[in-house]
């Protein structure tokens, strides 16, 4: 079992989502903070999750687009570790929120096709992670959590000048094979370990953490 693949849950709203993800042996769980999204939770009930969730679990809190007033509520009242940039923040704007708030900060990039990477060089730059998601389609609500796949064989080959996870469509049926065919030592799921949308499922959650711990 190689120990070095961590793998984050995004999207928990309730304590017992929390005990699934440490339980399995998740690395990070994931706080939404977007209104449009099943996963959405406001600033209070995210304080009180994140109080449930135990040391050494990296706790992430997704935001699309948001200003510095949204974050500095977040941050003051929510004890996190790293926030991740899910909307089209500006390489100056990942720089300004890491300096602002003295937390690293992961920029999720869409991937569709082989003209969308160039974007994680630039971003590797700056953010101290990078998370490789797959595109949205044209017209969806959200930027992320849509539970699509994109094509792996994109990343095969590739370094970046920070640590990065993989997303997008991962289930417990084919997170090995994504490592297999990218190489990623991390992975980020929402949709793959949901009974319905925006419900997490405790023996979803541990059937993914374990088969990607045993790829
Ligand atoms: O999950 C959401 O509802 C969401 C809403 C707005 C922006 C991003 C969102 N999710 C981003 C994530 O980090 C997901 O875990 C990632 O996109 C993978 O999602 P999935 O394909 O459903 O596993």
């Amino acid at each position: 079992m190689p120990a070095d693949v961590a793998v984050k849950i995004c999207g928990l709203r309730a304590s017992a989502d929390v005990v699934a993800a440490a339980e399995a042996g998740a690395r990070y769980v994931g706080f939404v903070f977007f209104p449009k999204s099943p996963r959405h939770l406001d600033v209070s009930e995210a304080a009180v999750l994140a109080s449930h969730v135990p040391a050494g679990l990296c706790k992430v809190a997704l935001t699309v687009n948001a200003d510095n007033a949204m974050l500095d509520a977040l941050v003051a009242a929510v004890p996190l570790d790293m926030l991740q940039l899910h909307g089209s923040e500006t390489v100056a704007r990942v720089a300004e929120v890491k300096a602002r708030y003295g937390l690293p900060v992961m920029k999720a990039i869409g991937v569709g096709e082989r003209g969308d990477l160039a974007q994680l060089d630039a971003y590797s730059g700056v953010a101290d992670q990078i998370l490789v998601d797959a595109k949205p389609p044209k017209g969806a609500d959200l930027p992320g959590g849509n539970g699509l796949a994109f094509d792996w064989t994109l990343l095969q080959g590739r370094v970046w000048r920070c640590p990065w996870m993989l997303a997008g469509g991962l289930t417990p049926n084919n997170v090995a094979e994504a490592i297999a065919r990218t190489g990623a030592r991390q992975l980020d799921v929402s949709s793959g370990v949901e009974s319905t949308s925006g419900v997490k499922d405790a023996a979803l959650i541990h059937a993914l953490v374990k088969a990607a711990l045993e790829a």
